[in-house]
């Protein structure tokens, strides 16, 4: 390796295994939406737990490392899917060799259930012997990976093994790689957060401990070079590094070879499906590692992998995609079509606060793009190069105007499934996201996110009986954020046997006000297939709420920016009122400073069509009824039928003599008069008052109505029933 970046050297060898407790089985009954748990699959690993735990409180710290006492959790059973593997060159210094599993579902356990491919490369130096090897399959697939290293010849001549993305359920493949390479001075390449895992994994492994002994590990970053050479020759093909982080897979990187100018994507522009393990065997019978047939065939699949998996994360892979800055040079179609959308992308991206790493990077030449996941892509290139950054200019644009925060932390991927879950039901109608990994995010990050979100759901894993501390905080950061206190929430997670981190974050929530959009979702363990439908109809439940709370904003300020207000908007307001439940408000002039008021008026009626007037009954004790002589304006905002206990509770609340009645929630303001209009509202009035009548222990006002407007056609008026005719 020359001039590799080492940002943290050669890893000392792995420490012995140390035996941890493992959780027990047995779940507690618990109010809210539940789940089976799934037979638990793998023994959860604790490592990562630890990571999130070690900075926990002291009292969940202390909590992790008393091993409950519960009975013992079965035994992990290993579930293996039937696979194929293949071995296919992408050009004669470069095979690919293609696993596909039909049965296997993707990352994204839902919807679309093709099986997937999970593609590893082997490059060849200038000997024509295989020295790289970049990623290895996952163990769950039931093919013999090493044996066919071994067939090729493979693991006597590797001197590389470069890993784009790590996860747990590829370290026993790379063990076992890693034991059967013959070469004295194997590296082992692979980002700093990776390198991380592995060490934390190897101190719990010993097979993994044994396997990288001899390995010499190295830690590659932005900037980090390996030229692949035979012994005493000159220098061979080179490879950069490029790190490609996502919240999801903050360990991600691209690997380009400039040789042949193969862009090796990990993640990036994959693909999950493994239809006929990707078609066709044309040419004579032969399978191509490539996209025959290119965006007719493979389109959608492209397309619904990015919606699932990076639409959530556009705004990351927006700097991704501006760090790599890819050039195709083998373009199919005009350079001009390949430009346009990079261009576009490019001023989302200037508009963007990127955080430090705002560095030009040079073009990078790519004639093919070789991703983890799916067919090369080489005849859809510029198509689909320009897809991603049109749908990344558009998903960020987006996030501007209607945006969810999804925010979680997660030790074994369990949470940051249920994420990925409602994120996409989020994304399918057609909010933004901004997904927040608590671990990596910093306090600005998650305090922009906040300010600009119109809803937010927050998802944690109990870990000894608590939550992360990264949770903790960033929950303490949340109930300060003004902001967040105004849009739908909600919150959930994965727990093993007792589950109180779902609790802890809806019950500090509720209790500071916040409204929750959905109920909270638990999870035991991994989450089965319904589980993530829940999640997903959840967050889309969610952003259709936003929606329509969006557009009744727009349609209150489109009647507040007509000058004449139209006798038809007026008409229908009026409609609205048949002993509806209002909240009434008025407001003594427009200084600062001015006495207002607000009360709940449910004794209120229609009385003249022409001019459109109507009566509302006032308590003579009321503090309001100053507000209200003849000749005063007041708004009379109709509630709507399922929104209107948030508002009843807002007014029953007891307070102080000019205390805001509205602290805390959003209203808009009448420009003509400056009290208060409530944008849940169903509709709302402007009126005037005309005559008072005494009318026992109440005054009746006869108003005129000045103006109004349907907020929400499809709401109905709501209505208080009473039991007696003795009180409201
Ligand atoms: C060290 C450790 C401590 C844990 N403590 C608890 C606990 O107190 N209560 C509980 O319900 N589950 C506990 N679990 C189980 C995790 O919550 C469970 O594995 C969950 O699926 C993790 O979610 P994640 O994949 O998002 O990290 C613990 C797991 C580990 C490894």
């Amino acid at each position: 390796m020359q001039a590799a970046a080492k940002a943290h050297g050669p890893a000392a060898a792995a420490l012995p295994a140390a035996r941890r407790p493992r959780p027990a089985a047995a779940a507690a009954c618990r109010p809210g939406l539940r789940f089976q748990a799934t037979p638990e699959r793998r023994v959860p690993q604790d490592a990562p737990a630890r990571q999130l735990a070690a900075k926990a409180s002291s009292t969940g710290a202390a909590a992790v490392e008393q091993a409950p006492t519960q009975q013992a959790p079965a035994p992990p059973t290993e579930v293996k899917y039937a696979a194929k593997l293949e071995v296919l060159p992408l050009n004669p210094k470069c095979d690919s060799i293609r696993v596909s599993c039909s049965e296997r579902l993707s990352e994204v356990e839902f919807n679309q259930r093709h099986g997937t491919t999970t593609n590893a490369y082997l490059l060849k130096g200038s000997g024509g012997r295989y020295e790289a090897l970049i990623d290895v399959p996952s163990r769950v697939f039931d093919v013999d990976f090493v044996r066919a290293l071994r067939d090729l010849g493979a693991t006597s001549s590797l001197r590389y093994i470069i890993i784009t993305r790590l996860t747990p359920e590829r370290l026993p493949v790379l063990a076992r790689v890693l034991a059967a390479c013959e070469q004295q001075g194997l590296q082992l390449l692979l980002s700093n957060p990776a390198l991380r895992l592995l060490n934390e994994r190897a101190e719990a492994d010993e097979a993994l401990a044994s396997a990288l002994r001899n390995v010499q590990l190295e830690a590659v970053s932005r900037g980090s070079e390996l030229y692949l050479t035979q012994r005493g020759q000159a220098r061979g093909r080179r490879l950069r590094f490029i790190p490609i982080p996502t919240p999801r897979w903050p360990d991600l990187m691209a690997v380009h070879s400039d040789e042949d100018n193969i862009l090796f994507s990990s993640n990036f522009f994959s693909a999950h499906n493994a239809s006929e393990a990707l078609l066709p065997t044309a040419n004579g019978g032969r399978r191509s590692a490539a996209d025959t047939g290119g965006w007719d065939v493979f389109g959608n699949d492209w397309a619904f992998y990015y919606e699932c998996m990076l639409a959530p994360v556009a705004r990351q892979v927006a700097t991704a995609l501006d760090r790599l800055n890819i050039t195709a040079t083998q373009s199919q179609g005009s350079l001009a079509a390949v430009l346009a959308p990079l261009r576009r992308l490019a001023a989302v991206v200037e508009e963007l606060t990127l955080g430090a790493d705002n560095g030009e990077s040079e073009p990078l030449p790519v004639s093919m793009i070789a991703p983890m996941h799916g067919p090369v892509v080489k005849q859809a290139l510029t198509e689909l190069l320009g897809r991603y950054a049109d749908w990344t200019a558009a998903q960020v644009q987006a996030a501007e105007s209607s945006c969810v925060a999804v925010l979680y932390a997660s030790a074994y991927g369990n949470t940051a499934s249920l994420a990925q879950a409602i994120s996409h039901g989020i994304t399918k109608a057609g909010v933004a996201v901004e997904t927040l990994n608590l671990e990596q995010a910093g306090l600005d990050e998650l305090e922009r996110a906040l300010d600009r979100c119109q809803g937010f759901v927050l998802g944690s894993p109990t870990l000894g009986g608590h939550l992360p501390t990264q949770v903790q905080t960033a929950l303490g950061t949340i109930i300060r954020n003004a902001n967040a206190r105004q849009v739908p929430c909600s919150v959930f997670g994965s727990f093993g046997w007792s589950g109180e981190a779902v609790d802890i974050m809806e019950k500090r929530l509720k209790d500071a006000g916040f409204r929750f959009a959905f109920d909270p979702i638990r999870c035991k363990f991994k989450p089965t297939g319904q589980t993530l439908q829940v999640c997903e109809e959840s967050g889309l439940d969610l952003a259709q709420e936003i929606r329509k709370a969006a557009k009744r904003k727009e349609k209150l300020a489109a009647a507040k920016l007509s000058v004449a207000e139209t006798a038809s908007g007026k008409a229908l307001a009026v409609a609205r009122v048949l002993g509806s439940l209002c909240v009434l408000t008025a407001r003594d002039g427009e200084e600062e400073g001015a006495a207002e008021g607000a009360m709940l008026a449910s004794w209120v009626s229609q009385a003249s069509f022409d001019p459109p007037g109507l009566t509302v009954a006032v308590k003579r004790d009321r503090a309001m009824e100053s507000l209200l002589p003849v000749g005063a304006s007041f708004v009379l905002n109709v509630l709507a039928e399922g929104r209107e206990k948030a508002m009843m509770k807002q007014m029953l609340k007891p307070f102080k003599p000019a205390e805001d009645r509205f602290e805390g929630v959003e209203v808009q303001r009448s420009e003509a008069t400056g009290a208060v209009i409530i944008p849940e509202a169903a509709a709302y009035l402007e009126c005037k008052v005309e005559d008072r009548m005494d009318a026992g222990d109440h005054v009746v006002l006869y108003a005129s109505v000045d103006s109004g407007q349907v907020l929400d056609d499809t709401a109905q008026t709501s209505v208080h029933y009473r039991k007696v005719g003795s009180s409201y």
